[in-house]
């Protein structure tokens, strides 16, 4: 069972109300210039990750008191609680176990009377030889020809992760060239489809339901370029591979059942990437790799079970998070990768995080009266930079960010990595110091400029600062080092959603508007006017209608 404590009724809330009017009238500037071990005190090191938390409008006191409101939210015994087994997902009655996907210790993890490491290593074993016959042109075609590219089709966690990974670790790149679509619009299938050989094209049908409309639309129109290619119903074994845990609809379908690739109702959809689902990652990195992406979060979920808060890194950010979201009212975070590799790494989280604490309602059925998940959104550095950065810096809002960056590049071309790396530095900065309206003067006045103008201008010219900031450094993104990063995010949403006393791992949201359009879709047949709606939503179906 999870605890279920209201956060806001326990003293540290209390206390950290009082010692927020404090905070808000500190500086960051201020509080690096009183503290010359400030940087030593706010940063871990984790393997080859530094997390430097140093730049957030916190002290020693506010650390303390948002620690204790994780103790008296009793946050260990629900980490115990996942890590066990337990049926933490109490809305769909399930265990969370994407930690026993990667337990690469191997040790019992019991679900129902029955330890699923077997089960976990035999689907692994299946990956490897899969992904190692595919790889190695082992595996042929219908035509006898070596598979040379793949194709992904799944949507939301059966997408958005394997997408992620393979971008990120696309220097690991094995031959194959991996595709995935996601969208029900035709185009995405259609585009993507184009420039393929059916002859050397193998389908991975990734969906943890194998009911997802977007999924199966797509899975059958890939199917039907298949048969019209050349190929035989029979050749279907060898192109189409399905990653679910719906063994009686895979087999519908038409897929052999040699080539499903099982997991379970205890792994979350956007939890999933660790398991079958990720099929598509060994296949463009190699199984190894996929093995050293495992690892890597293996090694994170030991820091986050076995470590004390005060030394806890995705604990520490968890709160830290808290801080700025149910004290400052901050309502969005930005991921800021300085890596072009990590260019899917916010979408990732858009979903990670929104999707599993995007609630509104406790763990007891009552509605929160307190504001939970952030609005989760970010693009690489340097291209934010010319573009939205401007309100994070000058706008009204505060935003906290994270800045992620590499030490080393897989592509060390010229001075690019230095150019890209003093943007990192600069911005969180630039974000924290700001510049005051003498300093504004003092440059205007050194660029020559007259006194009207200097009174004219100066006011636009001054950077309030104080914004806070995270900064991620890492050695380099590697299958391990990626491993564990996502899973510090994943740990880090985790404890949040257990202090807001919120069901994570649920997400009821997303099913009106599949019911509805499941309604809708039959009304858009004939050509008839609809009037079943409200004036709005028939007004815009008519002139669908009329315009089609
Ligand atoms: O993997 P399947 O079952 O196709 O689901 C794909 C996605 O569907 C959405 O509606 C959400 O529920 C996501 O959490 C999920 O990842």
């Amino acid at each position: 069972m999870l605890p279920n404590t209201d956060f806001t009724s326990t003293a540290a809330y209390k206390y950290l109300t009082d010692h927020f009017i404090d905070i808000a009238k500190t500086d960051l500037k201020s509080l690096f210039s009183s503290d010359n071990e400030r940087f030593n005190k706010f940063s871990f090191q984790f393997e080859d990750i530094l997390v430097d938390f140093s730049k957030n409008r916190i002290t020693d006191e506010t650390l303390a008191l948002l620690i204790q409101l994780a103790r008296e939210c009793s946050l260990n015994s629900a980490i115990e609680a996942m890590f066990n087994g337990e049926k933490i997902n109490a809305t769909e009655g399930r265990q969370v176990l994407h930690t026993a996907l990667r337990n690469r210790s191997n040790t019992p993890v019991i679900v129902d009377g029955k330890d699923v490491m077997p089960e976990v290593n035999a689907v692994l074993q299946h990956m490897k030889e899969f992904s190692d016959a595919v790889i190695s042109g082992a595996w042929k075609g219908f035509s006898g020809k070596e598979i040379t590219d793949v194709v992904n089709i799944g949507i939301g966690g059966s997408d958005l992760g394997p997408v992620m990974v393979t971008e990120a670790l696309k220097s690991y790149k094995t031959r194959l060239n991996l595709h995935f679509v996601s969208n029900v619009d035709g185009t995405h299938i259609a585009e993507t489809l184009k420039g393929l050989n059916p002859e050397t094209t193998l389908f991975l049908v990734a969906s943890k339901t194998f009911t997802t409309q977007e999924t199966m639309a797509n899975a059958h129109s890939a199917r039907e370029w298949f048969l019209a290619g050349g190929a035989q119903e029979a050749d279907i074994a060898k192109h189409f591979a399905a990653l679910s845990t719906n063994s009686a609809a895979v087999a519908k379908f038409g897929i052999d059942t040699k080539n499903m690739f099982e997991f379970w109702d205890w792994v979350g959809g956007r939890y999933s990437l660790w398991s079958a689902i990720g099929l598509s990652i060994a296949l463009s990195i190699g199984f190894d790799n996929f093995i050293e992406l495992l690892d890597g979060a293996h090694a994170m979920d030991n820091h986050f079970r076995n470590t004390e808060f005060e030394e806890n890194i995705p604990a520490i950010l968890a709160l830290i998070g808290i801080w700025y979201n149910n004290f400052f009212d901050a309502e969005t975070e930005a991921i800021l990768p300085y890596d072009q590799y990590l260019h899917r790494f916010a979408a990732y989280f858009q979903q990670g995080d929104m999707e599993s604490n995007g609630k509104s309602t406790d763990r007891n059925g009552n509605i929160i009266e307190y504001s939970t998940g952030p609005i989760i959104w970010g693009e690489p550095g340097t291209n934010g930079q010319h573009a939205f950065y401007q309100l994070i810096h000058q706008g009204t809002k505060l935003i906290p960010c994270d800045f992620i960056a590499p030490a080393q590049s897989h592509n060390p071309l010229g001075e690019h990595h230095q150019m890209l790396l003093s943007n990192f530095f600069a911005q969180t900065e630039a974000l924290m110091n700001g510049k005051n309206y003498d300093e504004v003067v003092a440059e205007l006045k050194a660029a020559g400029k007259s006194e009207a103008e200097i009174e004219k201008l100066a006011p636009f010219k001054v950077f309030e600062g104080n914004r806070p900031t995270n900064s991620i450094l890492v050695k380099m993104i590697t299958p391990r080092s990626l491993g564990s990063l996502i899973a510090m995010y994943e740990h880090k949403i985790f404890v949040q959603g257990i202090i807001w006393n919120i069901y994570s791992f649920d997400q009821w949201g997303v099913e009106l508007g599949k019911q509805l359009a499941g309604k809708i879709l039959p009304e858009l047949k004939g050509n008839e006017d609809v009037s079943s709606h409200d004036s709005s939503t028939n007004g815009l179906i008519n002139q669908y209608k009329a315009w089609r």
